[in-house]
């Protein structure tokens, strides 16, 4: 009976084994056909928008007519063309103001259509890019109407700096919120219903609507005495509880079109999808607004990515300062407080007027490197991601992470303070393989922490997709190739890129990790390179493989390998710190199959003679005698 029972456990086990691999190989089909169906619905998306350009031209050529369409919030392109016009009975008073007031010489797009549709007393969902120029849609047609516009906005310090703003322009404005006191308060009220319009805009937090009832009251005879000439909610998207960032007091703006249904109504936000619009329209009320969508794609900023090695990345840096960017304004982007220091004196050695700024500096010394910054004194800030709210110098010819961002949104926010003024600009990552578990510690308590961290890993280790394409996707666009215009490193050099087979590397890797698994150890990153380099002491070597790769070429390969999930991350806490390992991926036991091969693309400028060859994979292997270097955690 014993004897059977063995027998069967064993027939169990085999077959385990063999569901297990059966299971693995079914999720690479699964992996394949969804990077297929990526690719056909890109192309799908491209066709649909050639067909919808097609019927667009057809029905222009077969009418003229400048009608307005019945249902106008669904407008095509050539319709919604005819409110880029500059003779509407306002456009002569719109373009003064727009050269007398705000000192600027013309729009950017879009924002001439949203200024007339507003005007034209359309309610409208304007959604743009952070520094595009929202405010002015707001801005310029208050200043062409009579009475006040009312602007709905989440941040006291956010409306502090419009007023400053205005106030330096000549514009009037005023603000209620909770920090101003009793007087004020007064003369704004009365300031409301007074024909003479004493401010043009009138700011208020979302809180204001909600709970003041003298407020509203207010309001509501500015309204009867047709003052109340617009209203513009900011952050439009704190509406949605489907939005990133849900604020309670906003869900109770809908009073606002209710009572006042004459007013237009300006949502404006720079980040928000379809069903969130679709959300934020039934909670404030609005029926079928107008929603305009300026593109996310930076045209004029050229994206790169290079390899980081902590000396020669600051030699790299300081060398594009002191002759490419030599008397130009920058940001370098620094992981950390001691980062922004460290950095900072680096550069100042090389004869750079560089200066940290992070969150622990006191506000004056905060205040005092923004100023000096902002009036050219000092050309480079060497700042943590402290240094965001509120930048908006305009001539930023370059934006360098000395490190990653922890995701691509933030990339995108934080190199997108380069070239505000529209004039070409450089937004280059150095990218680091020990800075990917440097971050990687800090984002593993967040829910997508780790995901959106691998999607930045992938944007810098992609040779062969255009930069602007990698992020596109992430603002719900498509930006290709023609989009980029050859704006970023991998359009401009696609020739330098190689598909080299890493399978055999890939099983290097995999024995080294199955060998300390089997003597219990755990190997961070670090240790794991260094055992696969033949770096550990010779007197521990014993049964491993090791790489003729340089190390750049072998990190090149685990990062492939994190990537593709032929390894994971994992993580271990103690009260001080959190160290990370590297462990087999779910993806590992397929390399047991000598039919499964593994490629990836690398850079030809960067390869070395005769390395990563096109090893094949029933090559002879060289064995070494090794043992892996087991200790404590590198960090
Ligand atoms: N037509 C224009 N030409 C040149 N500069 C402009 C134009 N319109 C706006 N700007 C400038 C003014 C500001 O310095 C800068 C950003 O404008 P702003 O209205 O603050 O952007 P925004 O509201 O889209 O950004 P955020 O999302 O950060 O609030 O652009």
């Amino acid at each position: 009976i014993l004897w059977n029972r063995e027998k069967e456990t064993q027939n169990a086990q085999a077959e385990l084994d063999s569901v297990e691999a059966e299971l693995e190989l079914v999720e690479l089909q699964i992996t394949e056909l969804m990077d297929k169906q990526a690719e056909l619905t890109s192309r799908r998306n491209a066709l649909l928008q050639q067909l919808e350009e097609a019927c667009d031209a057809a029905q222009s050529s077969s009418s003229s007519s400048l009608k307005p369409s019945k249902a106008d919030h669904v407008m095509n392109k050539q319709e919604m063309q005819r409110y880029d016009r500059r003779d509407f009975p306002w456009s002569e008073k719109v373009e003064q103001q727009l050269k007398d007031s705000f000192n600027l010489s013309k729009f950017r797009p879009l924002q001439l259509r949203a200024i007339n549709l507003t005007l034209l007393g359309k309610d409208l969902f304007l959604v743009m890019p952070t520094g595009r120029g929202k405010s002015l849609c707001y801005q310029l047609p208050a200043v062409c109407s009579t009475g006040f516009t009312l602007v709905v906005t989440p941040l006291v310090s956010l409306m502090e700096d419009q007023i400053m703003y205005l106030k330096s322009i000549d514009v009037s404005a005023a603000m209620l919120n909770a920090s101003i006191n009793k007087e004020s308060v007064k003369t704004v009220m009365a300031g409301m219903t007074d024909v003479k319009s004493p401010f043009k805009l009138l700011y208020v937090t979302p809180e204001k609507i909600a709970k003041s009832k003298l407020f509203m009251s207010r309001l509501e005879k500015a309204y009867n005495a047709n003052l109340l000439s617009r209203i513009a909610v900011d952050e439009v998207h704190c509406c949605s509880q489907w939005g990133h960032d849900f604020r309670p007091d906003y869900k109770l703006l809908g009073i606002l079109k209710r009572q006042f249904p004459k007013v237009p109504l300006l949502g404006i936000t720079a980040t928000a999808t379809s069903s969130v619009l679709k959300d934020c329209e039934k909670i404030l009320c609005v029926s079928q607004p107008i929603t305009l969508t300026s593109s996310f794609n930076r045209t004029n900023l050229y994206y790169e990515v290079k390899n980081s090695d902590n000396e020669a990345s600051i030699s790299d840096i300081a060398s594009l300062i002191n002759s490419k960017y030599k008397d130009q304004s920058g940001i370098v982007y620094v992981f950390s407080q001691k980062d922004a220091e460290s950095v900072s004196t680096e550069l100042q050695k090389r004869d750079i007027l560089a200066y940290p700024y992070h969150a622990n500096m006191d506000p004056q010394d905060k205040s005092r490197v923004h100023h000096k910054w902002t009036s050219n004194k000092i050309r480079v800030v060497v700042a943590t991601v402290a240094f965001g709210m509120g930048i908006d110098k305009p001539d930023v010819r370059f934006v360098i992470h000395h490190t990653i961002s922890k995701s691509i949104e933030n990339y995108y926010q934080e190199s997108g303070r380069a070239g505000r003024d529209d004039h070409p600009a450089d937004c280059i990552v150095y990218f680091g393989f020990s800075d990917i578990f440097r971050i990687s510690t800090m984002v593993v308590m967040e829910n997508t922490g780790q995901q959106k961290l691998l999607q930045m890993v992938d944007y810098c280790q992609n040779f062969d997709r255009c930069r602007r394409s990698l992020m596109a996707v992430h603002f719900d666009e498509m930006w290709n190739e023609e989009g980029c215009n050859q704006m970023c490193d991998t359009c401009r050099h696609a020739q330098d890129c190689i598909t080299v087979d890493i399978t055999q590397h890939a099983r290097q890797v995999v024995q080294i990790l199955e060998l300390a698994a089997s003597n219990n150890e755990k190997m961070t990153p670090l240790k794991l390179t260094d055992a696969w380099m033949g770096k550990g002491p010779a007197k521990h070597r014993k049964m491993i493989q090791t790489t003729t790769l340089s190390r750049l070429k072998a990190e090149a390969v685990i990062v492939q390998l994190l990537l593709r999930g032929y390894l994971r991350e994992d993580f271990s806490f103690t009260p001080y710190t959190t160290y990370i390992y590297i462990k087999l991926g779910r993806k590992a036991p397929l390399l047991k199959s000598q039919a499964h091969s593994l490629t990836m693309k690398m850079r030809t400028t960067e390869s070395e003679p005769a390395e990563v060859s096109k090893v094949h994979i029933d090559a002879p292997q060289e064995s070494y005698n090794f043992i892996i270097v087991l200790s404590g955690p590198s960090r």
